[in-house]
């Protein structure tokens, strides 16, 4: 750690990034939609929950290895994609694919990325180790060509499975970036689609806004087909060769329609808050859509992760994995690819000190009887 105080929480990095950040880019990452009740609560709920802690259990040794769909990673902290990482560090996209190939963790690139699908796959080649996983975040784009173009360049480049967002038909209203009128940096692309001109998907696109949305939003609108429905799951399981999971199920309801629609994993995420404002936080709906997919797809969760303790009870309600947005977000600006190293760590040494404290030595044996949960989950 570099500074003066070293840095104790994942908070730590978060206020780095703050005093450091321009503030258009600073909204942008730190940003929730309207009132930001949603993203408040995603951590808020967190502190509802209880562990039950066991005591002499021997806990000298301990395992915080798993698997998600077959693939084994050490720890079930991964990292939830984020758009335009550059700029939060020039490296972004390729300093997050390196630390989370250094922690063998796996990383979901969004398909709204200032590096390309290939870029960031060729900055880990090379590495020592396995190639941890990389999974593919896909919006489906009215130019539906396009949006097959991404689920092959993701499967040539070894990408291991697409989360296709599903709540995002249009962009939530973020009133921060409205004021700013956010835009992308003009040095930065929408990577994956430079070969489209910059006049219809970069920068250009965004300073076209209308005053009373932020480029982002305008952008989202001219791009994002907004009658996306559970057919489009289906045909992009019609052509995508490897795994698809959908990010962005809240209800039992949607997650017994997305087993029904075949696919191989459920992200329980409301988008950082960022979408729809006054949807539940995702710990207080994890174990609704666990029940609902009935074992027969992995569940994952992401939204307002921050310390050791929080990955923990959403393995105790049910979820396979974690997966973190902003504080990697507030690493990268720290310092890039070592930053996000040192992020992981800092989550990751919590969660077994979670683990031990609570009785548990391996990832397994996290189950239900460790947390005492509120019955009546609110906002
Ligand atoms: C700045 C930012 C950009 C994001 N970009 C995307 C994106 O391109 N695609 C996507 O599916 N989700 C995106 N998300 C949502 C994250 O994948 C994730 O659901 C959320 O950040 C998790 O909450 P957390 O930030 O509290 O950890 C973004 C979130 C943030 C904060
Ligand atoms: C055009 C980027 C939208 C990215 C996104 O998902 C978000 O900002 O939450």
């Amino acid at each position: 750690m570099s500074g003066t105080a070293p840095f104790v929480s994942l908070d730590d990095f978060e206020k780095y990034a703050h005093a450091n950040l321009d503030r258009n880019a600073l909204d942008y990452y730190k940003s929730g939609a309207q009132d930001m009740l949603t993203l408040r609560d995603n951590q808020h709920a967190f502190d509802r929950i209880a562990i039950r802690p066991r005591v002499l259990r021997d806990v000298s040794s301990l395992d915080t290895t798993t698997s998600i769909l077959g693939r084994q990673i050490s720890s079930p902290v991964c990292i939830a994609p984020t758009a335009m990482q550059r700029m939060a560090h020039p490296e972004g996209e390729c300093a997050t694919a390196r630390a989370a190939h250094r922690k063998n963790t796996c990383m979901i690139l969004s398909s709204w990325s200032t590096t390309s699908i290939e870029d960031t796959a060729k900055s880990t080649k090379g590495m020592v180790g396995e190639q941890a996983p990389k999974w593919l975040q896909l919006y489906i784009y009215k130019d539906r060509a396009a949006t097959q173009r991404l689920i092959e360049r993701a499967e040539e480049n070894g990408y291991s499975a697409i989360a296709v967002t599903v709540d995002t038909p249009f962009l939530g209203r973020r009133l921060a970036d409205i004021k700013n009128k956010f835009r992308l940096p003009p040095h930065l692309t929408m990577a994956n689609f430079e070969d489209q001109g910059k006049a219809q998907v970069g920068e250009a696109a965004m300073q076209t806004a209308s005053t009373n949305a932020s480029g982002l939003a305008a952008y989202v609108a001219s791009q994002i087909d907004p009658t996306l429905s559970w057919k489009h799951i289906a045909w992009v399981k019609s052509v995508a060769k490897i795994p698809v999971l959908v990010k962005g199920i809240l209800t039992a309801e949607d997650a017994r329609m997305a087993v029904q629609a075949g696919v191989d994993g459920i992200i329980v995420s409301n988008h950082g808050g960022r979408q729809l404002d006054t949807a539940p936080a995702t710990i207080d709906v994890l174990e609704e859509v666990v029940k609902a997919a009935d074992g027969k797809v992995e569940v994952y969760l992401d939204g307002g992760v921050r310390r050791g303790t929080d990955v923990f009870k959403a393995l105790a309600l049910g979820a396979k994995a974690v997966f973190l947005g902003r504080p990697v977000l507030w690493a990268l600006n720290y310092s890039g690819e070592q930053g996000v190293v040192e992020m992981l760590d800092m989550i990751n040494e919590e969660f077994r000190l979670a683990m031990a404290l609570a009785g548990c030595v391996k990832v397994s044996d996290i189950t239900r009887e460790y947390v005492r949960y509120p019955a009546q989950p609110r906002l």
